[in-house]
């Protein structure tokens, strides 16, 4: 890579939502640096191509992932921008996320073309949602709710709820927000009702850990705050081994240099909540994220997430 003009290619899935944040981070880029070129390389993973399961029985963390390492790792591409709720909480030797940018809206959008919100819906309405943690969540405020598997796309997932087949469904707001559709979301749900994942909002970028040319480039692209709270999301997750099919929330706000995170648990059924808050340093992000963890797992979630996983 010369100095003067260099060039950055961005390894992407081919998504409509991967795509958006790739061509985000191109503009990002292209912004802060007036001679660089940046190239996106889409390419399909896993994940995109087995449609049909629901992902928890396939299981396997990052599945949208691997694909898009390998092309950095042989030199293909030089960075990857993923949605931070779907990155492994461990890289492979080499690599690193090295950048957190600023969050979008973290909610999960109520979506429905008949309901305004949740309570709005009649007994035993139909919610689509692939989602464990919003399953878990939804069946413990409503139990009698019928949660179906939704998969696909963004826009797959509203052709399904446009062709009939549920009352609602839940999707993430950002992912709403960024494709241009916020007049989809009829109700934005509170965190209080459903905890979001971890990361969920917030785009990261992956680069190869030698890779200083690059580091540099993407420097004017890192949020503080955002990192904060992303950093205590995945070390709560972490420690609770859970991978991105998990029903587990993490969700930190900061306010000056207090960092609050809030963690979640759930049985499938919503039969059992577990949760805990806990709030300190920012400098402390990860530690505070690992507590909340030592607390839920006190309270039981082993035995919770070892039901999940065996299933
Ligand atoms: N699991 C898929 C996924 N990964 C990221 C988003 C939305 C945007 C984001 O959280 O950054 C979505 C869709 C959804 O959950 O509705």
């Amino acid at each position: 890579m010369s100095q003067d003009n260099p060039i950055i290619r961005i390894a992407t899935r081919k998504s409509a939502l991967a795509l958006w944040q790739a061509e985000f981070v191109k503009a990002e880029l292209e912004k802060h640096h007036a001679n660089l070129t940046v190239e996106l390389v889409p390419m399909s993973t896993q994940g995109d191509k087995i449609l049909d399961t629901p992902l928890a029985k396939i299981g396997g963390k990052g599945l949208f992932v691997k694909e898009l390492e390998v092309a950095m790792m042989e030199g293909r591409a030089d960075i990857a921008v993923h949605s931070m709720k779907d990155v492994p909480v461990e890289f492979p030797d080499g690599l690193e996320l090295h950048t957190i940018c600023e969050r979008e809206d973290p909610r999960d959008a109520f979506v429905s073309n008949n309901f305004k919100s949740l309570a709005d819906l009649p007994q035993g309405a139909i919610v689509g949602t692939s989602s464990l943690r919003r399953q878990c969540q939804l069946k413990a405020a409503r139990p009698d709710l019928e949660i179906r598997d939704l998969r696909g796309n963004v826009n797959t997932r509203l052709a399904k709820l446009d062709a009939g087949e549920y009352d609602a469904i839940i999707l993430a707001a950002a992912g709403l927000i960024r494709l241009e559709m916020p007049e989809r979301i009829a109700d934005f749900i509170a965190a209080e009702d459903s905890l979001p994942a971890n990361g969920q909002g917030a785009v990261g970028i992956e680069c190869r850990s030698d890779d200083e040319t690059t580091k540099t480039l993407l420097a004017p692209l890192e949020h503080t705050e955002t990192r904060y709270r992303v950093l205590a999301e995945r070390a709560m997750n972490r420690k609770l081994q859970g991978g991105c099919q998990v029903p587990i929330g993490a969700f930190a706000t900061v306010e000056g240099e207090t960092l609050t995170l809030r963690g979640l648990v759930g049985a499938l059924d919503g039969s059992v909540i577990l949760q805990h808050t806990l709030a300190g340093n920012v400098a402390n992000a990860e530690q505070i994220g690992e507590q909340v963890a030592d607390n839920l797992l006190s309270q039981g979630a082993d035995k919770i997430l070892a039901e999940v996983y065996g299933n």
